[in-house]
């Protein structure tokens, strides 16, 4: 498993002022697809109280029921969560240590790269082939939970305060994972522990995304349209750059950064599970001609050694929709395919 080494995006407009896009990046057409909307007014993703959510659902009000079925006929979750239980100095200093990480020097940067055959730190994913287009972006990739899976080589020393900031914020969000997933399996009508208890030392992994401004940004994609691979995706929009957009109805929506919220997605775990009762959300991200942008997706998976399939407390008489595989081996499929759509979930189908 790996992905094949590419510059440092970053590096390279440093280096040659970043008027020129090299031909890899330039993928006018799949930059061009439509746009509704500035995710203003009418076309804004759901913002949604959590402490208002959890009171609610004490009470047996219909809590999250509300949103995927306004979200046509799937029911489609991508909501923007406040009022959530991750502190604010937690998500301030993460916020603050990744800026700096990518303020620093390149060869300091690059203390932190990944390696041949591995997933795991600074550089780039899912580059499958020499002459596939490329994403305009650097990332950092972690696994952050259990901790026992962590890696330290690949978490950077710089800034000092980088590692405490990152298991805080790693812990925060897994507890706060935990929770919404106990909200929704008592949506779908589930126990709370149906899909929490696949989850008690779930995984998590944390993708830091830099985007720096493309003088030609309107040709090419910071990150090509996916979807995760994994149950549920917090992400947290760093600065007020906006970027992210959903698939929604044949275009694109995008998701304005709301301040301290994070942007709670559907993975292809969550699909597969519920059977397709729930999708997995399509998204990608769009760069900026001016300002670079930062974002931080935490994904959570169940225990490393759960069988992923539809639940049977689900199918009830259906047929099960999906494969079930070990997890293991539903992420080798998934590193190993090029990020398209969702490309990946149509190998786990049945039929
Ligand atoms: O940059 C973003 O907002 C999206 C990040 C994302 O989708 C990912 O890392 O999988
Ligand atoms: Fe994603």
């Amino acid at each position: 498993m790996g992905s094949l080494p590419v510059p440092s995006v970053q590096a390279s407009v440093a280096a040659t002022g970043g008027d020129d896009v090299p031909l890899r990046y330039l993928r006018p057409e799949a930059a061009a697809e439509a746009v509704t909307g500035d995710g203003d007014g009418e076309a804004q993703i759901p913002i949604i109280d959590h402490q208002r959510l959890l009171l609610e659902l004490d009470h047996g009000g219909e809590s999250l029921h509300r949103f995927p079925q306004d979200w046509g006929f799937f029911q489609v979750i991508c909501l923007q969560l406040v009022n959530h239980s991750v502190p604010d100095d937690v998500l301030e200093s993460m916020k603050a240590n990744i800026q700096q990480f990518f303020q620093l020097p390149a060869e300091t940067k690059k203390r932190f790269a990944q390696e041949q055959g591995q997933l795991e730190g600074y550089g780039q994913l899912f580059v499958v082939s020499e002459d596939q287009k490329l994403d305009w972006a650097d990332m950092l990739f972690l696994y952050t939970q259990p901790p026992e899976m962590r890696n330290a080589k690949f978490w950077p020393d710089q800034p000092a305060t980088f590692r405490s900031a990152l298991n805080r914020y790693s812990g925060a969000v897994k507890d706060l994972s935990d929770s919404l997933l106990a909200t929704m399996a008592k949506n779908l009508g589930l126990k709370r522990e149906a899909i929490a208890d696949k989850c008690i030392h779930g995984m998590q992994k944390v993708r830091i995304n830099y985007y720096p401004p493309c003088a030609q940004a309107e040709k090419v994609v910071g990150l090509s349209p996916h979807s995760d691979a994994n149950l549920l995706t917090l992400v947290l929009q760093v600065n007020h750059v906006q970027g992210l957009q959903i698939k929604r109805n044949g275009s694109w929506l995008p998701v304005k950064p709301v301040s301290g919220a994070f942007v709670v997605n559907i993975g292809d775990m969550f699909e597969v599970l519920t059977n397709g009762r729930y999708r997995s959300i399509e998204h990608r991200a769009v760069v900026d001609p001016k300002e670079e942008r930062l974002s931080i997706a935490a994904f959570q998976f169940p225990d490393i050694h759960t069988m992923i399939g539809p639940l049977k407390e689900m199918t009830g008489h259906e047929d099960d929709a999906y494969k079930t595989s070990d997890l293991e081996s539903f992420m080798k499929i998934f590193f190993a395919t090029k990020l398209e759509g969702k490309n990946f979930l149509e190998q786990m189908k049945l039929n």
